[in-house]
């Protein structure tokens, strides 16, 4: 079976993007097709599969996202703002669109060819300063949506002079933590000489850090501004795959960034099953 997708990118969060009001595919098909052709060297290679489908109420359409691993996840901020130039781009949608998610619907503007501005979900869930157990680390949990995108947000002062292979065994704990019922994305964050941000996210579903994490970045924004640790509405994330901006506008958080349609094409992976 060949299967039409594009490939794009926003800060090098990478998707596949498939039309599923024409393929069609239930949602095991989804996963299976997902933990094939997300895998790198053997197939396409990806962070993520986004299916466009059918709303059910009363949004243009409805992003279904799994992660690499097959695993479901709320909402995607990079996500969306791809998803969003995808429907522009294929007809689907007009310059500003509801988009329906499992975390709730988000409303989304074009901006221009490239860059797309996504209301994020408010939160649902914030316990700031948890102690973890074992360092003197103190952590806060956030939720973006309902249900929401679980996220963690760490301050970490030398993030510049050490390496993500440094932070992974204390990512992969926190990933983990068995006191988060569902687990969570880790966000490392710490400010440069411009008071701008330095972020890494290490990904649940990915098992491993992305270039960018959208949520990860207005979970860390929303964190800094209600600690009162920044105080304007532009915060710009340095993340590794580029920059992410947030903007807090009447206690609403979006983000803004830039999308790359890196393919346009179908999968014939002749090994794939669906
Ligand atoms: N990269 C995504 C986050 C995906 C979340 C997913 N990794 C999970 O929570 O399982 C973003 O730009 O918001």
């Amino acid at each position: 079976m060949e299967v039409p997708f594009y490939k794009m990118q926003g800060a090098a969060n990478d998707f596949i993007v498939i039309n599923n009001m024409k393929l069609r595919l239930s949602d095991e098909q989804l996963v299976s097709l997902t933990k094939q052709v997300c895998r790198q060297r053997f197939s396409v290679g990806s962070d993520a599969l986004m299916a466009l489908d059918f709303p059910q109420a009363n949004a243009d359409f409805r992003m279904k996202f799994y992660n690499a691993d097959g695993t479901e996840a709320e909402m995607c901020g990079n996500g969306v703002r791809c998803i969003a130039r995808f429907a522009y781009e294929t007809g689907i949608a007009k310059q500003q669109m509801t988009i329906e998610t499992k975390a709730g619907n988000v409303d989304c503007w074009r901006l221009d060819k490239r860059q797309y501005r996504v209301q994020i979900n408010e939160p649902s869930v914030e316990n700031f300063d948890l102690s973890f157990p074992g360092t003197d680390f103190l952590v806060d949990y956030v939720e973006l949506g309902d249900p929401g995108v679980p996220h963690l947000v760490i301050n970490y002062p030398q993030l510049k002079e050490i390496t993500l292979a440094d932070i992974k065994p204390l990512a992969k704990k926190l990933r983990l933590w068995d006191a988060l019922d569902k687990g969570a994305n880790v966000n490392f964050y710490a400010f440069d000489q411009n008071n701008e941000v330095i972020l890494r996210t290490f990904e649940r579903g990915v098992e491993d850090f992305t270039l960018a994490c959208g949520t990860g970045a207005v979970s860390t924004a929303y964190v800094l501004k209600k600690k009162q640790l920044i105080k304007n509405d532009f915060i710009t994330l340095h993340v590794l795959g580029g920059v992410l901006e947030v903007e807090e506008n009447k206690q609403h958080f979006y983000l803004i960034g830039d999308t790359n349609i890196v393919t346009k094409g179908y999968i014939c992976d002749e090994d794939l099953v669906i």
